[in-house]
């Protein structure tokens, strides 16, 4: 990991040092999607079994799960992991139904009641990553949101193994938390068969999940076409960025950073922390526990892309993290809910040194779909909003159109829109 000492650099090195890694909207990758989508829209399900042998090197024969292949996945599962995964959902969908946003009745005046009414998104489509590892936690933080809101149709899409199965567990979690059909496809050819149907996919209204590069590029390609399909958000490699005091455990923090870094190769980890000697204690552990992950490769290359900061004071720690807007965010710090206040842009924020940022990526209760980027600026992760219309009402009685009419009234006339107006004069002309 490259260190770096925040108040030596300049504003340029500053913007270098928080920059991510070069990404998605490449120009190779661009082309490469639009020409998967283009093939998927033109060859329907023919395309997606060519598209599936090419980049999943696996021949489909049907491209939906049947039964008996949800039957086997469940049989096969080791009880153990069945009952975590149960026990996860639980909590997922404890804590989604108590953060569900509520209908609203406000009066505005006398006479007048506006109201929000809630109704769920008709067809929905979830993609669940299984490139580089299955993520049957990822099928319960799409799937249980969605149950909750009451989408009447809801597809997911995972990429099939070579053996042309698609993970065990992805199934059990996706049938536990009420998914209506599974489909056997990944990367870019999933998101198009979801955006624009198939004679095997319906066409959903709304998409819904992580992935890589291909997937990314293609969720933010369909959204940008009227005829596509709406997208929760860009959702790309994870990353986590620590703030550390000099009382912090380096081995907690290691092993937080490299829980990240395992991911993928393109997945970023940053530590911030005004104590030099924790960062040295750090670094020297990232490096001792990566040489012991299964995944240590695929983690040394997003180390190479990391980074160890220097700052003069956790304040200013607060500052760095709000202006790289991290996926994930971990204080562990002696009173992490002192520095909470300050925290402006972050997916999910973990407090203190018994918070390992992956009791969030699988039971804690929130929701692991989450913004990357930088786009935590502005997204939130997914919630049961997520697949929700917000649909406003308002009833307003004669005294109700008697209270605000004259408001209307001028300020249409002083955007000079006639017709505006008289709707509402003619009528307190009437009620004179
Ligand atoms: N932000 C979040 O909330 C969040 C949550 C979970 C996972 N993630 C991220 O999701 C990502 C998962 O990526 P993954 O690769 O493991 O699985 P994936 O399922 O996203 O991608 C695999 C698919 O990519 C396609 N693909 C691979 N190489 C290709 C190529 N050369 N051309 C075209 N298509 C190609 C294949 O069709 C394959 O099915 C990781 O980066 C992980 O960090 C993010
Ligand atoms: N950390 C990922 C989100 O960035 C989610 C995940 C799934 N499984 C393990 N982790
Ligand atoms: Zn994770």
């Amino acid at each position: 990991m490259k260190r770096l000492d925040w108040n030596a650099l300049d504003e340029t090195a500053r913007r270098e040092a928080l920059a991510r890694p070069a990404q998605s909207r490449a120009d190779e990758l661009r082309r490469g999607v639009e020409q998967i989508i283009a093939n998927v829209r033109e060859g329907g399900d023919a395309a997606l079994r060519e598209l599936s042998a090419k980049y999943d090197r696996c021949a489909l024969q049907a491209i939906a799960v049947d039964e008996a292949e949800f039957a086997a996945a469940e049989a096969s599962l080791d009880p153990a992991l069945k009952a975590a995964i149960r026990e996860a959902a639980a909590r997922i969908e404890a804590f989604h139904r108590a953060a569900a946003l509520q209908p609203v009745a406000v009066d505005t005046a006398p006479g007048v009641r506006v109201e929000r009414m809630l109704r769920p998104i008709g067809r929905v489509g979830l993609y669940v990553p299984a490139g580089s590892a299955p993520l049957p936690s990822t099928a319960l933080m799409l799937g249980v949101p969605a149950h909750i809101a009451g989408c009447r149709e809801v597809v997911l899409c995972s990429p099939a193994r070579a053996d042309g199965r698609c993970d065990e567990a992805v199934l059990y979690a996706a049938r536990l938390t009420g998914v209506h059909k599974v489909f056997k496809l990944g990367g870019a050819q999933a998101i198009a068969a979801m955006a624009y149907g198939t004679a095997s996919v319906p066409k959903c209204d709304k998409l819904f999940g992580p992935g890589n590069a291909w997937v990314t590029e293609a969720k933010l390609q369909v959204s940008s076409d009227p005829d596509g399909a709406a997208i929760d958000m860009p959702a790309g490699p994870s990353e986590v960025l620590v703030i550390a005091d000099a009382g912090a455990n380096p081995v907690f923090v290691a092993a937080d950073l490299l829980s990240q870094a395992e991911h993928g190769p393109d997945s970023q980890v940053i530590l911030l922390s005004p104590s030099a000697d924790l960062l040295d204690q750090a670094a020297a552990e990232v490096e001792r526990q990566c040489a012991e992950l299964p995944r240590g490769a695929i983690a040394g290359r997003a180390l190479a892309q990391s980074r160890l900061i220097a700052v003069d004071s956790l304040a200013q720690a607060v500052e760095v993290s709000n202006r790289y807007a991290p996926e994930h965010l971990i204080l562990q710090v002696a009173a992490p809910r002192a520095l909470l206040d300050g925290v402006e842009s972050a997916g999910s924020v973990f407090l203190g040194q018994w918070a390992p940022e992956s009791v969030g990526d699988y039971c804690s209760g929130s929701n692991h779909v989450l913004p990357t980027y930088g786009y935590a600026r502005s997204y939130s992760g997914v919630s049961v909003a997520s697949y929700q219309k917000q649909i406003s009402v308002q009833e307003v009685s004669a005294d109700g159109l008697r209270n605000i009419g004259p408001c209307t009234a001028t300020l249409a006339a002083a955007e000079q829109l006639e017709a505006h107006r008289r709707a509402v004069t003619l009528r307190l002309e009437a009620l004179a």
